[in-house]
């Protein structure tokens, strides 16, 4: 039987919803560092979520091309990953991956069939990938933006290359996401909001409830 495919909800911002997320049955939660963003928590507030979720739930904090003392302050609060959301390179991926001595996750942007073509290039240096739209020129932050991409792109990828999808997924789209992509997870945030940053505890039900009664993708045992 194919492994069931795994539930990321991003951008949670409080402990309430924290508690929702893992009453929903999700596998892992995201927490936004990343000043620019309607998700931001700040180290103080990471630490206190990262704490009440250990044991509970797979914890990520999302980065954007992070300084090393960054890197470093977050690894402290031990999450169980580490999600790079910018323009890292695969080298900086593994250093990262290196100093912090957490499993990082590596988000990258898909709008062409160049970009797909790069995605093998963090095959060895991130313990997994994210494929995810890649933002329009100009926007002001580099993900979170509840836009999808053409998922067709991903027939030219290595088919043994396990990855995670993201971008403008919703309650209603993420099984016929997981259906025709066969993606090994799925990860969603304006999907589950009712303005940015203001998440919904029956959004992230019903997505939750979507993603356990999908049909497998293409590639699923
Ligand atoms: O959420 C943000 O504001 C954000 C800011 C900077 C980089 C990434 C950001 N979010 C990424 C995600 O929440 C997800 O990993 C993914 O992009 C899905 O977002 P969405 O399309 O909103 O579902």
């Amino acid at each position: 039987m194919a492994d069931p495919v795994l539930v990321k909800i991003c951008g949670i911002k409080t402990l309430p919803l924290l508690d929702a997320t893992i009453a929903a049955g999700a596998d892992m939660v995201g927490f936004v560092h990343f000043a620019r963003s309607p998700r931001h928590v700040d180290i103080e507030t990471l630490q206190m979520l990262i704490s009440e979720a250990r044991g509970r739930i797979e914890t990520c904090v999302l980065l954007v091309n992070p300084d090393n003392s960054c890197v470093m302050e977050v690894a402290a609060l031990s999450p169980d990953w580490i999600q790079l959301h910018g323009p890292e390179t695969p080298h900086r991926v593994d250093s990262i991956r290196e100093a912090a001595g957490i499993a990082v996750m590596k988000a990258i942007p898909i709008g062409s069939a160049e970009d797909v073509a790069g995605v093998a290039a963090f095959a060895e240096s991130a313990d997994r990938l994210l494929l995810d739209a890649k933002p329009p020129k100009g926007a002001d932050r580099p993900g979170g933006l509840g836009t999808p991409f053409d998922w067709s792109l991903l027939e030219a990828l290595d088919p043994g290359l396990a990855f995670m999808l993201s971008g403008g997924l919703t309650p209603e789209t993420v099984q016929d996401a997981i259906r025709r992509v066969g993606p090994m997870g799925v990860d969603v945030s304006s999907g589950v909001e009712t303005a940015p940053g203001v998440k919904d505890e029956g959004l992230i039900r019903a997505f939750v409830s979507a993603v356990r009664g999908a049909e497998p993708g293409r590639g699923a045992a």
